[in-house]
């Protein structure tokens, strides 16, 4: 099949790839030129595991990139995989997604002036962004149809992968939902053929990956649920969690013995600093200021923001219990918002080191992959290039990312000036000499 991607960041270049190791022809449409450069030289433009591979494999064969969406009617189906970031009030900005879709219908209208050579007989859109059950019927399918007409088709196909494990999670969803207008056979079975591939190589894995066939609204709350539950489950475990620790109980042995009930299950039950990320804060945020919009209140999502919201602030407080902030060198271990990937984005670090330095400390932070990305939020702190020089004269360190390579620290602790760690994540195994405090145990 002859795929498009447009939008080339975590979700679109990760699909891209993939899509390609699956057998399919792919061009990736990206506004960024360096973007483009770095996919047609074999290189990821972000970090991922499994990614680099497959780029370097099939760059310049199954898969290319280019600026120029006079591509797309070349290609049987296009999937839109650009950014929904949120507004100040919690609102989602469609704006960059409104601006591609109309992009693409110019394209598929085959206007050469919109870099469209010719026009398409059929074509299928699918919306990979996550946008709310509204949006593409609202303001992306008119935008797309305007120039292109009916002759094509606009459906949903929301993305489960999780950043760090996003080639895996693309591989091996759990599901695949569909969303598309009742009756659109165009749009199922184009959907069908794309994901034809990974279903087969599922199925001689001995795994069948359900798909779910619904409307496009339905499709999209499916999203945002998803994203919902999780995020509060998080929450839920940190509420206990910083319940557990008034009695000295730990946590995690609290969370292995629940996780053991089916209808609870071990996943997403590790309590600290809580849930950071370019997904989890916007979309919750994006539910609730809908919700409100119809006029009601989420309850239970607001609660989750509010215990996430005050993870960090409680980590200081620890802190503050060992040593004076003002003026103490704090090591920031931990910059990226979950390990395995370079994205800062809404990272708990940021919190963390806002509330560090409006106390007064000298702080100086670490991250194996994630440091350029932070200099943009904090172009004036003091970065480290290894853990052992972090916490080289230190008066205390935290943890704020569970990157493997914490786990591994010893001797370094020796070099603090004094050896007080605050965990938020469970990383450092506690050891006699150190003075250690952990976010829920
Ligand atoms: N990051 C993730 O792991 C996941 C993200 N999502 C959703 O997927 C969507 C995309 O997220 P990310 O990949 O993280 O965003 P991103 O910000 O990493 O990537 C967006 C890309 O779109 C490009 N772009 C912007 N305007 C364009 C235009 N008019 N034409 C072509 N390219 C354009 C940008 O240059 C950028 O490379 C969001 O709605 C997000 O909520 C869903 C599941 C997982
Ligand atoms: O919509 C999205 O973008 C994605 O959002 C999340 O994926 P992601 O944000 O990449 O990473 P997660 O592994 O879910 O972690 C999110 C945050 O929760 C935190 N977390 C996660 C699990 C846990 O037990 N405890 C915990 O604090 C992580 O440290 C991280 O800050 C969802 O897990 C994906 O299914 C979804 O596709």
């Amino acid at each position: 099949m002859q795929v498009s991607v447009v939008g080339s960041g975590y979700v679109g270049t990760t699909i891209a790839a993939c899509l390609a190791d699956l057998g399919h022809d792919v061009v990736a449409v990206d506004i960024d030129q360096a973007v483009v450069d770095a996919i047609n030289a074999g290189d990821s433009p972000i970090h991922e595991p499994g990614l680099d591979e497959r780029i370097a494999e099939h760059a310049g064969g199954r898969l290319r990139a280019t600026t120029d969406y006079g591509v797309l009617p070349d290609t049987d189906l296009t999937f839109l995989a650009i950014q929904t970031p949120s507004n100040a009030d919690g609102s989602i900005d469609t704006s960059a997604l409104e601006a591609a879709s109309e992009m693409t219908g110019e394209a598929l209208a085959g206007r050469p002036e919109d870099g469209g050579s010719q026009v398409v007989d059929e074509h299928v859109v699918v919306v990979k962004s996550t946008v709310l059950p509204d949006v593409v019927d609202a303001r992306l399918a008119p935008r797309i149809k305007a120039h292109a007409g009916d002759r094509v088709s606009v459906a949903a196909n929301p993305e489960f992968q999780r950043e760090g494990s996003a080639v895996a999670d693309f591989l091996a969803p759990d599901k695949l939902v569909f969303g598309t207008a009742p009756g659109d056979e165009r749009a199922l079975d184009a959907l069908h053929e794309c994901y034809a591939p990974l279903l087969e190589a599922r199925a001689a894995d001995g795994h069948d990956v359900p798909i779910v066939e619904t409307d496009v609204p339905t499709a999209m709350m499916v999203k945002y649920a998803n994203n919902a539950f999780l995020a509060a489950k998080v929450s839920l475990i940190n509420d206990l969690g910083n319940v557990c620790k008034t009695y000295g109980i730990d946590t995690y042995e609290v969370a292995d013995a629940i996780g053991l009930d089916d209808r609870i299950g071990a996943k997403f039950l590790r309590s600290g600093l809580g849930w950071g990320g370019s997904c989890f804060p916007k979309d919750v945020a994006a539910i609730v200021h809908a919700a409100r919009e119809h006029g009601y209140e989420p309850r239970m999502l607001q609660a989750a923001i509010d215990v996430n919201d005050h993870q960090p602030e409680r980590m200081l407080e620890l802190l503050e219990k060992h040593v004076d902030v003002d003026g103490a060198r704090v090591a920031v271990l931990g910059l990226a918002f979950k390990p395995g990937t370079d994205d800062v984005r809404n990272s708990r670090a940021i919190p963390v080191i806002d509330g560090l330095q409006e106390r007064g400390a000298d702080v100086v932070a670490y991250d194996p992959v994630a440091t350029e990305n932070m200099r943009e939020h904090f172009p004036d702190l003091e970065y480290a290039d290894s853990a052992a020089s972090a916490l080289h004269g230190a008066d205390a360190a935290l943890v704020t990312t569970d990157w493997d390579e914490f786990q591994a620290l010893d001797d370094e602790f020796d070099a603090m000036h004094s050896k007080v760690i605050v965990d938020g994540r469970r990383v450092i195994e506690p050891q006699d000499d150190l003075t250690y405090d952990g976010l829920t145990w």
